[in-house]
């Protein structure tokens, strides 16, 4: 999928952030742990990654219905058989073993394709492996699939020796219907995870959080359906905002999460950006920037409530209207870098330098158009907001991948007024 997109075009107008990606994906494996309908609202029903998962949960024999106009989906895991994965289907999503559980309890066999998702660097699945093994299963590494057996899960103790966001939703997922009380020691508790905990809870789990990295599990062998609506995506939010203020738009971005981005938003503030806002929406145009322009900046990736790793595309693209020479840092994924490679076609080499974990911009380069290729989700987007800002007509291939993460993103761009073509090519 290839997009063509003309620079120069200023958004104008207002933004709705859709249900968060990385708590619909999670909220819908949930689902599967009752046979009854679980009903979520606020949902991004357009997104591609939540699609090609209600597509693997139809394949299992579930319903899967979504409603786009009411932004709500709705699994019934009731008529669900397992194990529907075969090798011929293609399911580029990353968080395919939270899928397990699922499947496990109906018949006490799971098979999945192994985890996909956006090439970052290293992502191990080990941990995975060892909450189903901690929990009692069996599990086999099959060359194009992973297996996992069990007759249930069967309570266990399951200490991560990193913060885990997949491998703390796998053990809440799993151990929510475990035989007995798991104990998970230094669980990562992000908010799309308190969502996941909020949805499990109204299902009937017994999960207790103690402190911010603690958390207590009594297994119910019968959970129950439940509605929620999914937690707005604060990734999204931010893209909003760093849209506007690299383009000179101005845009009203409501349902925005602040309290769950809130040190995200105090870096925009600390680069000399004023943020005008009511209780859900921010209000973003060119006043906003208090000086000249932009102030420089220092900032590292890293756990929430900081700027998690997801965000860093975006702090990049503030570091090129920055009035100065800005540093980025990301251990948590230090190979993030090659969406920055491919801006510096945008702007010249001496804009941007990137090397793993470290990421350098001297602000204020001109950018002309270039020919882009998409190498990651949020660097596509990243991608996509520098070549508006770019003179001449750019084209990002691979522009798909922005999709995977970004809800109705077309429709969203048009109601602003920027228009991109986006056709299907061989990418
Ligand atoms: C803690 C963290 O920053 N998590 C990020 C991670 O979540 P995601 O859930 O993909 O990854 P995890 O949080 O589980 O993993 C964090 C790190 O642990 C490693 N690991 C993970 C599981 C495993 O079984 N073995 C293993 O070695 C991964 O390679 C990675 O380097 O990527 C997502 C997509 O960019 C982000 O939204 C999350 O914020
Ligand atoms: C990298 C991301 O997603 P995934 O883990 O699904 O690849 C992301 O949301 O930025």
């Amino acid at each position: 999928m290839t997009a063509t997109v003309r620079g120069g075009q200023v958004p104008t107008g207002s933004v709705r952030v859709s249900g968060a990606k990385n708590s619909a994906t999670r909220l819908i494996a949930a689902a599967l742990l009752t046979d009854e309908p679980v009903v979520l609202g606020n949902a991004p029903t357009e997104l591609v990654d939540l699609n090609h998962k209600l597509r693997f949960l139809r394949g299992m024999g579930a319903v899967a219905e979504r409603d786009s106009e009411r932004e709500t989906v709705t699994i019934d895991a009731s008529g669900m058989e397992t194990s529907p994965f075969t090798e011929e289907q293609d399911y580029p999503i990353r968080t395919t073993y939270l899928l397990v559980a699922g499947q496990l309890r109906k018949t006490g066999f799971a098979r999945i394709p192994y985890p996909g998702g956006c090439k970052i660097g290293s992502r191990g699945y080990d941990l995975h492996v060892m909450v189903w093994r901690a929990l009692g299963c069996e599990v086999e590494e099959k060359p194009d699939a992973i297996e996992v057996r069990g007759n249930g899960f069967k309570a266990g103790r399951i200490a991560f020796p990193i913060s885990t966001v997949g491998g703390t939703e796998n053990a809440l997922i799993c151990a929510s219907v475990a035989n007995g009380t798991t104990e998970i020691v230094n669980a990562y508790i992000t908010p799309e995870i308190e969502d996941l905990i909020e949805l499990l809870t109204r299902m009937g789990a017994r999960i207790e959080v103690f402190g911010n990295s603690l958390v207590k599990v009594e297994g119910v062998p019968e959970l129950s359906g439940a509605r929620m609506d999914v937690m707005p995506d604060r990734i999204e939010a931010i893209t909003w905002v760093v849209v506007a203020l690299m383009l000179g738009g101005t845009i009203q971005i409501d349902n925005v999460p602040f309290s769950e981005m809130e040190v995200p938003l105090l870096h925009i503030e600390k680069m000399g950006v004023d943020l005008f806002r009511n209780s859900n929406s921010l209000w973003v145009h060119p006043g906003c920037i208090t000086g000249r322009a932009v102030q420089p900046f220092e900032l590292a990736c890293g756990t929430h409530p900081g700027i998690i790793s997801d965000m860093q595309s975006f702090y990049t693209l503030m570091g090129l209207i920055a009035d100065g020479t800005s540093r980025i840092f990301d251990y948590r994924y230090p190979e993030r870098i090659a969406y920055a490679r491919e801006l510096t076609k945008l702007t010249g080499i001496d804009a941007i330098e990137a090397e793993p974990g470290r990421i350098v911009t001297h602000g204020r380069a001109p950018m002309k158009a270039a020919e882009l290729t998409s190498t990651d989700l949020r660097g596509s987007m990243s991608l996509l907001i520098g070549a508006l800002a770019a003179e001449g007509t750019s084209t990002i291939g691979a522009f798909q991948m922005a999709l995977r993460g970004y809800d109705g993103l077309p429709r969203k761009l048009a109601k602003l007024g920027v228009e991109i073509d986006i056709r299907e090519t061989a990418d």
